[in-house]
C-alpha cells in the first residue's frame, strides 16, 4: 500500500534552533498514530511542518507520494483538518461557523443541508440546540468537536490532532473515537493519555526534535 504521509529525513532549523532533526516517518492511508513526547519535544512542529507552516532546511515531505512545497501544499489542506487545542471558530453562531468554509467555491458543492449538520453534532454528542448559539460561549471542548465537525463535513481524510481530547469527559472523547474507527480517515494525533495509546495501532515519540517509533 503507498504511503499516504511520508517524512524523509526532515529537518526544521528557526533562529538557528533545530526544531525537527532528521524525522522520519509513513502513514499509510487509514492508518491511526499517536504522537507522544515531552512539552517542546516538537510534536506541533510535525504537524505544522506537515501543513506547509515551517520551511524544511532538509529531507523531504510526500503527499500521495508527491513532494510538497509552495506550490503542492494546497493539496495536503484540501485533504487535511488540522484541530488545536483552542480552534477559531469564525463567526457569531454555530451554525455559521459550521457553514462559514461552504461559502467559498471550493466547497460550495459540499454545503450541507440542516438535516446532515444535526447528524454530524448527533455523532460527536452535541446537542442540536448548539446550532443556534454564540461561538463566543461555546467551551473548549465544544469547540474541538465543532471544529472536528466541520472536518467531517468537508469531507477531510487526513486528522492533525494537537492534543484535542484533553479536555474532554469520557462520553465525548469516545464520540472522538468512535469517528475514528472509520478505516478511511488517517489519524496523526498529538496525545499522551491512555486511551489514545490503546487505540492506535502506531506510536511516535519525539524527544529534542527526534521521532522515533515505539509501536
Ligand atoms: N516559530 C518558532 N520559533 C522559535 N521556536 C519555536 C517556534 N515554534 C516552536 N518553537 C520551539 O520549538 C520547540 C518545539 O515546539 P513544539 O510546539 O513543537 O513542542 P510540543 O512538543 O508540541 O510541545 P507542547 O507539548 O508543550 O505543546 C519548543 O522549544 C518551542 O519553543
Amino acid at each position: 500500500m503507498a504511503a499516504i504521509i511520508r517524512f524523509d529525513a526532515v529537518s526544521v532549523t528557526v533562529q538557528d534552533k533545530n526544531l525537527l532533526s532528521e524525522v522520519s516517518f509513513t502513514l499509510q492511508a487509514g492508518e491511526k498514530a499517536v504522537l507522544c513526547g515531552a512539552s517542546g519535544s516538537g510534536k506541533s512542529t510535525v504537524l505544522k511542518t506537515l501543513l506547509g507552516m515551517h520551511r524544511l532546511a532538509a529531507g523531504g515531505i510526500y503527499f500521495n507520494g508527491r513532494p510538497l512545497n509552495s506550490k503542492t501544499v494546497q493539496s495536503i489542506r484540501r485533504y487535511a483538518a488540522y484541530i488545536g487545542q483552542e480552534p477559531i471558530l469564525g463567526a457569531d453562531t454555530v451554525r455559521n461557523a459550521l457553514l462559514l468554509p461552504f461559502q467559498f467555491k471550493a466547497h460550495r458543492h459540499l454545503r450541507p443541508p440542516e438535516s446532515r449538520l444535526k447528524d454530524v453534532l448527533q455523532r460527536l454528542r452535541l446537542p442540536a440546540e448548539l446550532l443556534s448559539r454564540d461561538c463566543a460561549g461555546i467551551s473548549g471542548g465544544e469547540k474541538q468537536r465543532l471544529a472536528l465537525a466541520r472536518g467531517l463535513l468537508l469531507e477531510k481524510t487526513v486528522y492533525l490532532l494537537d492534543e484535542v481530547t484533553s479536555a474532554l469527559d469520557a462520553e465525548s472523547k469516545q464520540a472522538v473515537f468512535e469517528v475514528f474507527a472509520d478505516p478511511q480517515l488517517t489519524l496523526l494525533a498529538v496525545a499522551h493519555d491512555a486511551d489514545w495509546l490503546e487505540r492506535s495501532q502506531t506510536v511516535f515519540e519525539m524527544h529534542a526534535g527526534r521521532l522515533t517509533r515505539t509501536r
